[in-house]
């Protein structure tokens, strides 16, 4: 396997231009394959419009872009039927039955099964990893708002992809169905393989799941690290707080169990209420992008954070 073959998406100084607006700068970053990606930013980052340079539906302006070993910008069909793709925005399929539906769709894919990667994904088996089975026959158009995205879910699945593209596929489920559609893409993760890039503003979600995370903000990449190392980043960001003599106290630390083992014997008896909280990838993330937004879109500052960023 060469250096390529390892990875699902390469790009390198990814620029896009609307009219006479960059909307992104020298976008370099890559993907494992196998590996689970969460690409987050603020609104109007750039997180889009990446991914749909990926899969092939919008033209870059300038820079590389492979995935699975081929520029999009010339996608043949064999080509997407490796590739899942689940949007932000809803299908219209109302009349379908969601069996017959997902039966359909993945019909679309058995031509493009090899004797390594079976297509389609078997329906029952894939309704029953998405939480669908008691609505099987039921029409779309009846389906809540949540099962309607686990659909959407199913749909991108369906053909067994070798890379999932996830855009928010979170957004409207309850905690349970959350909590299912975690199980699913470790589960295609480890089973499968699958290479995973996931978008979210839910930086919880990007803890759990990704094995990786990369922070766009204003079209550039601020970030790109695990989420240790990026909330290690921001070291002196652990809270402690303490009762001592009848005074609450509070410090910023880089670390909050070295400094309460110290305070403890330093102070021992005289300690009450010992609070610890450690920073999260949350905050981690809420200061790479303020110290971002706040140098005001110089690029030279930008360029020099990008440096110190983790890599
Ligand atoms: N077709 C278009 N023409 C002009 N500008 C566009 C077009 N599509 C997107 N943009 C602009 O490009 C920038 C990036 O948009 P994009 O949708 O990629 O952001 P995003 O990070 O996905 O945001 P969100 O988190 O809100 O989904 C925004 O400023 C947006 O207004």
């Amino acid at each position: 396997m060469t250096m390529t073959d390892a990875l699902a998406i390469e790009v390198e100084r990814l620029r896009l231009r609307y009219g006479t607006t960059d909307v992104l700068h020298d976008v370099s970053f890559q993907v494992r394959r196998g590996e689970v990606l969460a690409l987050l930013g603020p609104n109007g980052a750039g997180k889009t419009s990446t991914i749909e340079i990926l899969e092939g539906f919008r033209m870059r302006s300038a820079g590389r872009v492979e995935v699975l070993g081929v520029d999009p910008a010339r996608g043949t069909e064999q080509w997407r039927a490796r590739m899942g793709i689940v949007l932000q925005s809803w299908r219209d399929h109302p009349k379908w039955r969601v069996r017959e539906l997902l039966a359909f769709q993945g019909s679309l894919y058995a031509p493009y099964s090899t004797a390594q990667v079976r297509r389609p994904w078997d329906i029952d088996d894939l309704l029953a990893a998405v939480g669908l089975t008691a609505q099987a026959q039921q029409p779309v158009k009846v389906l809540s708002g949540g099962q309607r995205r686990r659909l959407d879910v199913a749909i991108g699945l369906v053909g067994r992809p070798e890379l999932v593209f996830l855009d928010e596929p979170t957004t409207g489920l309850d905690p349970k169905a959350r909590r299912d559609f975690h199980e699913l893409v470790r589960r295609i993760r480890d089973e499968f393989e699958t290479t995973v890039l996931i978008t979210t503003h839910d930086l919880d979600e990007a803890e759990k799941l990704a094995d990786r995370i990369v922070i766009l903000a204003a079209g550039r990449i601020v970030a790109d690290g695990t989420s240790e190392q990026l909330t290690r980043q921001i070291a002196g960001h652990d809270e402690v707080r303490w009762v001592q003599g009848g005074e609450h106290l509070v410090r910023h630390v880089p670390d909050s169990t070295a400094f309460a083992r110290e305070l403890f014997a330093r102070e021992g008896a005289e300690i009450h209420e010992l609070e610890l909280r450690r920073a999260s990838l949350e905050d981690a993330y809420l200061s790479i992008v303020r110290t971002t937004e706040s140098s005001d879109g110089d690029a030279a500052d930008i360029e020099a954070q990008t440096n110190g960023a983790v890599r």
